[in-house]
């Protein structure tokens, strides 16, 4: 059914087909659960006619049924197969869709069986997955309880002397007992080490007067959460308690400009104007939110220059920072979904500032 819609698309904006490789597209596309086969040769390639077929190594025969798939044995060489395969679906030649993140051999590989004029796979699918439908936003519904439970059990723990690496692992056991894996390395920075917003855990312990960011996500048949909470351990500087007040204001802030039709922009402004109000505008160093979905990063970007009209259906974070070099920060993360016109929070841990 995806696949249709796909077809068609291309069909509007004259392409003539499409090469994907393993990843969220293709499982978006097809539910064909593949990972990332490494350096096995591994590709649907899809007509604007509607035809199809899979190219896929023979250590998935028993894995892939009910699908048109031609197997490839180590050994043998599958770009003769995939030239086949190009031939049979008559795109051995136009204007052909790449999935963005082929690995470079398989691609240029590619390039040598015919004569294409190349464009990324995302141009085009992004209007398929920017808007989730009932069933998605379910999943995405499960994935952000899922991060609000963690947070409470966080709560509960003794973090005082813990290593920012251990209680990362912590997270992640936790996420990975309730949901179906992390959607990416959690987060953990103490003190001055969370002045970098994608601080990788070490070895420094918890100590009093810390701020700690805890950015971590769940995921569930595919789909993300995304969340970050600051706590504090004991009593921080007046300086950080009073620069959490302002992040949580600009969160609030852009979440209740979310609306159908606004501007991905205005989003961003509202949560970038509380922050510069405040004197911080120069510490707050990355976009406000980005799409969130079956990757973690996606379309759209809630940025100084989102220009995407947001429509119901559409899901992001929005996360704004305050981050002082040597001092350290705060960031407040929620995943939002637009519904009935506004914004929804989908995750909705307390955003009051934990003292512990
Ligand atoms: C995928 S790792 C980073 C997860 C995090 N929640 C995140 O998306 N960000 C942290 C700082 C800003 C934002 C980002 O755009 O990278």
């Amino acid at each position: 059914m995806r696949l249709q819609k796909l077809a068609s698309l291309m069909k509007e904006k004259n392409f003539d087909g499409a090469v994907i490789s393993p990843g969220t597209n293709l499982y978006y596309l097809t539910g064909l659960k593949i990972h990332e086969a490494g350096e096995r040769l591994t590709v649907l390639v899809v007509s604007a006619d509607g035809n199809y077929h899979l190219l896929a190594p023979g250590l998935y025969e028993n894995v892939v049924r009910n699908f048109p798939v031609t197997f490839w044995r180590d050994g043998e060489n599958p770009y003769h197969k995939l030239a086949w395969i190009l031939a049979e679906l008559e795109l051995s030649s136009g204007r052909l869709l790449i999935e963005d993140t082929m690995r470079a051999d398989w691609l240029i590989n590619i390039i040598k069986l015919g004569r294409f004029e190349l464009h990324p796979l995302s141009s085009v699918v992004r209007e398929l997955r920017t808007r989730k439908d009932r069933h998605e936003i379910e999943m995405m519904k499960h994935a952000a309880k899922a991060a609000d439970r963690i947070f409470d059990e966080i709560l509960s723990w003794d973090l005082l002397g813990m290593r920012e690496r251990e209680l990362a692992l912590k997270i992640e056991l936790a996420v990975r007992e309730l949901s179906d894996g992390i959607s990416f390395e959690p987060i953990v920075a103490s003190g001055e080490n969370a002045a970098n917003p994608h601080h990788e855990p070490g070895e420094r312990r918890l100590r009093k007067g810390d701020m700690v960011i805890l950015d971590y996500g769940a995921r569930w048949r595919g789909y993300c959460s995304d969340i970050t909470r600051t706590i504090a351990i004991g009593r921080p500087s007046e300086k950080l308690v009073e620069i959490y007040e302002v992040v949580k204001e600009a969160q609030e802030n852009a979440y209740r400009a979310v609306r159908e039709g606004t501007k991905a922009k205005e989003v961003d402004r509202a949560a970038r104007e509380a922050i510069a109000r405040a004197g911080y505008g120069e510490y707050f160093t990355h976009r406000t939110g980005h799409g969130l979905g079956l990757d973690v990063h996606e379309e759209p970007y809630i940025g100084p220059d989102g220009e995407t009209i947001l429509e119901n259906g559409m899901t992001f974070t929005i996360e704004p920072g305050i981050y002082i070099p040597s001092l350290g920060g705060v960031r407040i993360e929620d995943d939002v979904v637009v519904l009935d016109g506004k914004g929804k929070r989908l995750t909705r841990a307390d955003r009051e500032l934990v003292f512990l």
